[in-house]
C-alpha cells in the first residue's frame, strides 16, 4: 500500500506491543492506534488481517467505532466461516470479504515486501446483495496492488482452496512430523540428507501454527472432504508400488509434471521463488 498508494494514510493495530511498535519502526503504518477501534474512527476501509479465528471477535471490537460509510474487508485464507461472522459483528456496514492467495511461509510485520501480491489472484466472496460501490472499491483496491480479482461464493472458495493451498499445508505438516519421529531411528539422516523434496516440505511446515490451526478448524468439511480424495489416491499409489505396477506411477507422474508446466507457463510461481531468492534458501 505504501508503494502503490502513497497518499493513503494508514493507521494499524494489533493486540500483540511489540508488532504494534515494529511496525511503527519499519513505517509500515503511519499511525498505531492503543485499540482496535480507535484505529477505525476515521476509516474509509479497513483491512482486517488477523488469523481466521480472530476475525469476527475483531470486528465486533470495531463494531461500534466504525463510521457508517467504511467499507471492511479481510485477508483470511477461509471464507464460509469468516464472512458469515462479518456479516454477524457488523449488520448495516458494507462487508466484502476478500483472501489473496499470495503469502510465504513467515509472518509478522517483516515478512511483507511490496511485490507480494502482483500477479496473483485475490478472491472476494461478496454476499449476493452486497452494495456493488462496495464490491468494486475492495476490488480496486486489490488491482492497485497488483492483483487480478475474482469473485465466488465463499463455499465454492472453500473447496477450491481446501485442495490448492490447505491439503498441501496438512500433508506438509504430516510428512515433516512425520520424517522427525523417524530421527530417532535413523540417528539425524532426516536432516543430513535432507534433499529439495523434503526441503520444500519444511518451508510449507514452517508457516505459522496459530494461523494454520484456525485454518483446519474454519474450513474444517471441505478440507475433511478432500482428505478423504487424498487417501483413497494415496491408498492407489500405495497398491500400484506393492504390485509393482510401473505404468499406474508413471501415468500420474506424467500427469502431474504437465500440471506443474501449465502453474510455470501462467506465471504463477513466480513472486515467492523470487522473494525465496532475495532472501536467501532459509528467508
Ligand atoms: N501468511 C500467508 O501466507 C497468508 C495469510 N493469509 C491470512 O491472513 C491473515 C493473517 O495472516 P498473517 O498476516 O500471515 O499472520 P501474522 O501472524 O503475520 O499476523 C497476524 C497478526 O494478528 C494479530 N492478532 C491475533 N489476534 C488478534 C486480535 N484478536 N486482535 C488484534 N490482533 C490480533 C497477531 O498478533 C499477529 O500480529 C490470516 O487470516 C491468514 O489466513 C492470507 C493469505 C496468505
Ligand atoms: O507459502 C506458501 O507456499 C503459501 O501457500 C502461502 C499462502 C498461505 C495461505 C494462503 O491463504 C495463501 C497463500
Amino acid at each position: 500500500v505504501r508503494q502503490a498508494m502513497p497518499t493513503v494514510r494508514l493507521t494499524g493495530y494489533d493486540a500483540d506491543p511489540d508488532v504494534r511498535a515494529t511496525a511503527l519502526r519499519i513505517d509500515l503504518t503511519d499511525d498505531v492506534a492503543d485499540s482496535a477501534g480507535a484505529a477505525v474512527t476515521d476509516a474509509d476501509l479497513v483491512v482486517l488481517c488477523v488469523p481466521v479465528g480472530a476475525i469476527g471477535t475483531v470486528a465486533g471490537e470495531i463494531a461500534a467505532d466504525l463510521p457508517a460509510e467504511a467499507v471492511v474487508t479481510d485477508v483470511g485464507s477461509c471464507k464460509t466461516d469468516v464472512a458469515r461472522a462479518l456479516a454477524l459483528a457488523l449488520p448495516g456496514i458494507a462487508v466484502v470479504p476478500a483472501h489473496p492467495v499470495a503469502g510465504t511461509e513467515r509472518s509478522g510485520p517483516e515478512a511483507g515486501f511490496a511485490t507480494l501480491f502482483a500477479g496473483r489472484w485475490c478472491i472476494l466472496t461478496p454476499a449476493a446483495d452486497a452494495d456493488p460501490v462496495a464490491v468494486e472499491r475492495v476490488a480496486s483496491f486489490w488491482r492497485r496492488l497488483g492483483a487480478d480479482v475474482e469473485t465466488m461464493t465463499p463455499e465454492h472458495h472453500d473447496r477450491v482452496l481446501a485442495v490448492t493451498s490447505h491439503l498441501p499445508h496438512l500433508i506438509a505438516y504430516s510428512i515433516v512430523g512425520t520424517a522427525s519421529d523417524l530421527e530417532a531411528v535413523t540417528e539425524s539422516e532426516v536432516i543430513k540428507y535432507s534433499a529439495g523434496g523434503f526441503r520444500d516440505f519444511t518451508r510449507i511446515a514452517a508457516s505459522d501454527p496459530t494461523m494454520w490451526r484456525d485454518v483446519f478448524l474454519s474450513n474444517r468439511e471441505a478440507v475433511l472432504e478432500m482428505l478423504g480424495r487424498f487417501s483413497e489416491d494415496l491408498a492407489q499409489l500405495q497398491r500400484a508400488i506393492r504390485w509393482g505396477d510401473g505404468d499406474a506411477l508413471f501415468d500420474l507422474f506424467t500427469r502431474t509434471r504437465a500440471i506443474r508446466r501449465s502453474i510455470v507457463e501462467q506465471g504463477q510461481d513466480d513472486a515467492r521463488e523470487d522473494f525465496g531468492r532475495a532472501h536467501g534458501p532459509d528467508a
